[in-house]
């Protein structure tokens, strides 16, 4: 994926970039910065939930075919008033697959929540609804997974999970690219870092290098905890 000179404006506003980005395998990339720096916007930029102002977006296919192998994750998810398995199996009936049924219950399975197939998702606890919500991103195995604080509203227990899901569908092959405020994930989930401030890649770099040595000091204040504006 080559993004060149992308902007998104609100109202006139700019929100994001001129922005340029070059994501050249799948890998895990994990989006950091400030708060309002423009993480959320460039994760839903890319996957066309954000308008794009100016500048162009190139995946290896078109456009098209590139969102429809893509799923996004948000911090709170975003789940059908239907039971947990509807719920799984719901990317899969959309597109005709005759074994939707089956491969929700295989899921379900792998992520733990078999026993609660035949709940209301929206009874399920915070862990398990992002549980949910990642089981279903993951189950019409996406070449790429956009997730926006995917953890940020659940305990260290929960999101131990949700990040060894994670680990697994990146040694799957998937390609994650991961906004959080969470250091300690970022070391944990990173292949490479995209440090975003005022709208702008900022510093790009393999994850190693990011967080021994950055370059700018914009990145290294932000590393210390410093506040950087
Ligand atoms: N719908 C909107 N209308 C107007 N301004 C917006 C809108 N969404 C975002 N913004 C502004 O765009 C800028 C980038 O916001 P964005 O949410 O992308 O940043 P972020 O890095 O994800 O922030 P945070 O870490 O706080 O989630 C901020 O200045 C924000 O206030």
């Amino acid at each position: 994926m080559t993004a060149t000179g992308v902007t998104v404006r609100k109202r006139g506003k700019a929100l994001l970039g001129p922005l340029d980005l070059t994501i050249a395998k799948p890998q895990t990339t994990v989006v950091m910065g400030p708060n309002g720096s423009g993480k959320t916007t460039l994760l839903r930029v890319l996957h066309g939930l954000a308008r794009l102002g100016e500048g162009r977006i190139d995946w290896t296919c078109d456009a098209r075919t590139a969102r429809a192998a893509q799923a996004f994750v948000f911090q709170r998810p975003i789940l059908l008033r239907r039971s947990v398995l509807e719920n799984l199996s719901y990317p899969l009936h959309i597109i005709g697959d005759p074994e939707a049924t089956r491969k929700a219950r295989d899921w379900a399975e792998r992520v733990g929540l078999a026993p609660m197939l035949g709940r209301s998702a929206l009874s399920l606890s915070g862990g398990e609804q992002q549980k949910l919500a990642l089981a279903r991103a993951l189950i019409t195995d996406p070449a790429l997974i956009f997730l926006d604080e995917p953890t940020a509203a659940l305990d260290g227990h929960a999101t131990r999970e949700i990040e060894a899901l994670l680990s697994d569908a990146r040694a799957r092959g998937t390609a994650l690219m991961l906004a959080t405020h969470d250091l300690g994930q970022a070391r944990r989930l990173a292949d490479e870092v995209v440090f975003v401030l005022h709208g702008r890649a900022h510093e790009h770099a393999p994850a190693p290098a990011f967080f021994a040595q950055p370059a700018s000091p914009e990145a290294r204040a932000f590393l210390k905890g410093d506040i950087v504006a």
